[in-house]
Parts: C-alpha cells; structure tokens; sequence
C-alpha cells in the first residue's frame, strides 16, 4: 500500500498542499484529477522524494519511503525528462541500469517494452528526433522498463493518440493486476471514469473528494430523474422532493438526496402510462465540477487564491452550471461526454499550463538538490534524477519537453 499522510508543501507564503491524504492499495488504479494548480504535480513529486514536503509522510508497505525504496518506483514526470541526444534503446537500458538491473535484464526489458509501446522500430533514433507523442512513449517506457512496485505517472495520457491511450490503458491495468499500486494524474474524466478503481480530487492543496466513482455519486446532495409521461407540463410541480422540473419531450427532474423516486413514479403513473424513468447518472465530470463548487462556496481562506485559484474558480461556477445542464439533458449520454471534453480544453486553453510549467522547472531545480531549495540544475530531471545524480552520460542534458504535454 501506497500511503500519502498529512502532505503540506509551501512555496513561499503559497500554500501549496495542505494536508494532502490518501492512500492506494496494491493492485489498485488511483486516479488523481484536479484543476490546474490544485497540487497534483507537488504531491507526486513529494511521492518520488523529487520534492521534500514541509509536513506529512509518505509511506510504502508501511514503513516510511527512503531513497532504496523509491528507486523501485516508476515516475513519470509532468515536464517530461529524457536525454535527447541519446538514442532511445539506449536510454532505456541505460535508465533500467541506474535502478538496478543487470545488463541483460536491462537489455530484455528495453526490447519487450519498446515493443509493447510501439517505439521498437525507433531504437536506434535520437530521442530528440521522435514526435512528441513518440517521446511520450519512451518516456512511459523508461518508468516501467525496471518494472517498478509503484508507479506513480503524471499525465501518462496527455499527447498520446487514441492507439496509444488504448495501449497504456491497457498496460496500467496490466501492472494494476500484478499487484502494483497505480496512481496517474489526468485531466481526462472520461479516461479516469472508465479506468479507475477509485479517484481523488484535489483542488487548492486539499483533496475534497476521493473513493469510486460510486461513492461520489451516492455522497451528492442531489441527483436526476427523466420520466417520459404525456402528462402536461407542470405535471411534477409541488411532489414532494422534486427541487426543479424541466417539461419537454420528457420530463427532467432534480430530486433532493432522500427524494422517494417510486411516490413520483406513481404520481407519473396516475396521470398516463409512464414511457420511461431513468435516473440520471452524473459524469466524474459532472461530480468534478461539483466537488470544486462546493469548495469554492465554502470560502476557504486558504492563502491559494492567486492566478490558479481563479482558475479553479471558474471551474467553480462551470461546475454548477455543468452540473445541472447535464442533470436537466441527456447527459446519461451525449450530454456528460460534451461536459467532460469542454473540462478539458477549457483548462487548456486557459492558458495556465504554462505558468505552471514555469514553475514546475524552478521547483524541479530545487528537487534536483534533494531538499536545498536554492541550488539550481540544468542536468537531470524528474524521478530519473534523483538516482541519475552524478551520472553524466555524454549526450545533452534533458531538455524539458513540456511540448508533450500540451
Ligand atoms: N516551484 C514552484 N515555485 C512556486 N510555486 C509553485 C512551484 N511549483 C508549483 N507551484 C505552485 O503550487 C501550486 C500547485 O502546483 P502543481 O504544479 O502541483 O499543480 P497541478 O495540480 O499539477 O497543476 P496542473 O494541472 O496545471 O499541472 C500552484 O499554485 C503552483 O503555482
């Protein structure tokens, strides 16, 4: 078990984290969503040791994570980290080296992995001559070709093709049922909904919401009902537990939490034959924005309201509007998929990425030095370098190929 207990991080006065829990079974696939800003990187990079958190633990197996125990980590950096002078087998097996394999081992695993992610034909090119999706590729290659006990992937999905999402999906699962514990980040709802056995999310530093996606649509305070009656518009009105009615077609109902849904069924019934009544399920899209509204109305003062926490303001508001466009449309079908898409590339093209990405590689320097925040590096990046750390092949240092996950 993979267990994050009480991570708070501060970037200056920036509260970053603020008490950051949870935990991931073996064999279990953890998705962890959030707006932009909301922590996600911070709390991966505290799993790897990349980062030291100003409180909290993490802890594997039960006992506190040290540096032996996390180079049998997998970890796929946000800002990406691959040596682009070096020829792709060859940074593999040389990544699988470093964790510890024997050169053989190495050589194995380099093959069956570039195989498996469909890079094998460009062993022999230079990293930086690969398509951004391709380097995607090498780069989930080099988190698993030492075929880690964790793995932790920051946007595993974003740049990949439909074949590639479909191919790492697949090899999630894979590792999932060999027992690891699997925990990626994504701005993918949909892709986290269909995957993962539970979810977390995250928003200014605090998870507000984690369990299956289950869970979170039995902990919403509302939920949706379609009936399809001939009976006349105003029909639902007054019933006791129905909060709005929507008359068209069919009738959209939003309930109150302990709304009896067969009283309804029978109001329906005694006005003429009821064609269809459907609850309506919310989307992880829908339970997102949901989650997030909720927090924003709480008024937190939690010191995080700059440029990100706008962002995940208006999220905030998108969220109810989301929420209950979907709840009051067919949102069981085309509705919650249009929500969950218009999710992401809002929050792509709010342009915030890039801050963050700008100061992912300032944070990224501090992580390079372990816990001395002041010393900068333009040598290695992520997971990697921590244990590349005084291994200086002669290609380039890493470029940081934030372009991948645009
Ligand atoms: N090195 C740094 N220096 C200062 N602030 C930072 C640094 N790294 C991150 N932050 C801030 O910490 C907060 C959390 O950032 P983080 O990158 O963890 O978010 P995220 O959830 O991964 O976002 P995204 O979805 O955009 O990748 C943000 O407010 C961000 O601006």
């Amino acid at each position: 078990m993979l267990e994050l207990d009480g991570l708070r991080k501060l970037y200056g006065d920036r509260i970053a984290l603020d008490g950051v829990t949870f935990s991931v079974r073996p064999g279990e696939l953890y998705g962890f969503v959030g707006t932009n800003g909301a922590g996600k990187t911070t709390t991966m990079r505290i799993t790897l040791g990349v980062l030291e958190p100003d409180a909290g633990t993490v802890r594997f197996q039960g006992k506190p994570v040290d540096t032996p125990t996390r180079r049998r980590f997998g970890y796929m950096p946000e800002e990406r980290g691959l040596y682009p002078k070096m020829r792709v087998g060859d940074q593999l097996r040389y990544l699988a080296e470093l964790h510890g394999m024997t050169r053989r081992d190495a050589a194995t695993a380099t093959k069956y992995w570039m195989e498996r992610l469909s890079v094998a034909e460009r062993a022999e090119d230079r990293v930086e001559a690969l398509s951004l999706g391709n380097q995607q590729r090498v780069q989930l290659a080099a988190a698993l070709v030492h075929h880690p006990a964790v793995l932790v992937l920051d946007e595993p999905f974003s740049g990949l093709d439909p074949v590639g999402v479909d191919n790492l999906a697949e090899v999630l699962r894979e590792r999932a049922a060999e027992g690891v514990p699997v925990v990626f980040s994504s701005h993918q709802l949909e892709l986290v909904e269909r995957l993962c056995d539970s979810i977390g999310i995250i928003y200014r530093g605090r998870m507000v919401a984690t369990g299956t996606v289950d869970e979170l649509r039995a902990s919403r305070a509302e939920r949706g009902l379609r009936v399809g009656t001939d009976a006349a518009a105003g029909w639902a009105d007054g019933l006791a537990g129905v909060e709005s009615a929507e008359y068209g077609a069919r009738t959209t109902l939003i309930l109150t939490a302990d709304a009896d849904d067969q009283a309804i069924l029978d109001a329906a019934r005694a006005l003429g034959p009821v064609r269809e009544f459907t609850p309506l399920r919310p989307s992880l899209a829908d339970l997102f924005r949901e989650a997030v509204a909720d927090h924003d109305s709480d008024g937190d003062g939690d010191g995080n309201s700059d440029g990100d926490g706008e962002s995940g303001g208006r999220s905030g508001n998108q969220a109810r509007t989301g929420t209950k466009a979907s709840a009051t449309g067919d949102q069981a079908s085309a509705g919650s998929h249009s929500v969950a898409a218009s999710l992401t590339s809002d929050e792509a093209s709010a342009g915030s990425r890039s801050d963050t990405a700008a100061s992912l590689t300032s944070g990224e320097a501090s992580g390079h030095a372990g816990a001395d925040e002041s010393s900068g590096t333009a040598n290695l990046i992520g997971g990697q370098r921590g244990d590349q750390a005084g291994a200086d092949p002669d290609s380039a240092a890493p470029t940081d190929q934030q372009g991948a996950s645009a």
